[in-house]
């Protein structure tokens, strides 16, 4: 109980661990540590997809990530940024709650 209270005031109730594959790309993108918000995961995948020019520079929706880790981990080869099921899949797959 007290330790529970203790986490809700220190705002850990939210972070997330990624799994291995999925922290390798965070931390490509400049993300540091092992537990994130969903926010700060998907600003990092945001950050990496940039870096890595991963988007279609006519096509700014379009991502193609075939060929690089984050295609490996959502299984495609593209996707539209208009479509975000498939990055929530992934997620669900390489996400474990770090509240435990
Ligand atoms: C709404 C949001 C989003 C967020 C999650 C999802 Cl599952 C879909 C969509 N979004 C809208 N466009 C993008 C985007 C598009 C191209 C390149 C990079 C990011 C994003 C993504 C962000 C992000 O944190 N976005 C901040 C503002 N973005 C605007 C687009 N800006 C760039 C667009 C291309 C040209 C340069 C600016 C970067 C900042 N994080 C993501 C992570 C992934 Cl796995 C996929 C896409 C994004």
């Amino acid at each position: 109980a007290a330790e529970n209270a203790c986490r809700v005031t220190l705002g850990q109730v939210n972070q997330v661990r990624p799994k291995l594959p999925l922290l390798k790309i965070l931390q490509a993108a400049g993300a540091q540590g092992e537990t994130f918000t969903l926010k700060e995961v998907m600003h990092y995948l945001g950050q990496y997809i940039m870096v890595r020019q991963l988007y279609d520079k006519r096509q700014q929706h379009m991502v193609y990530c075939g060929g690089d880790q984050l295609g490996e981990l959502l299984g495609l080869e593209s996707f539209s940024v208009k479509d975000p099921s498939p990055v929530y899949d992934m997620l669900k797959r390489n996400l474990t709650s770090a509240a435990v």
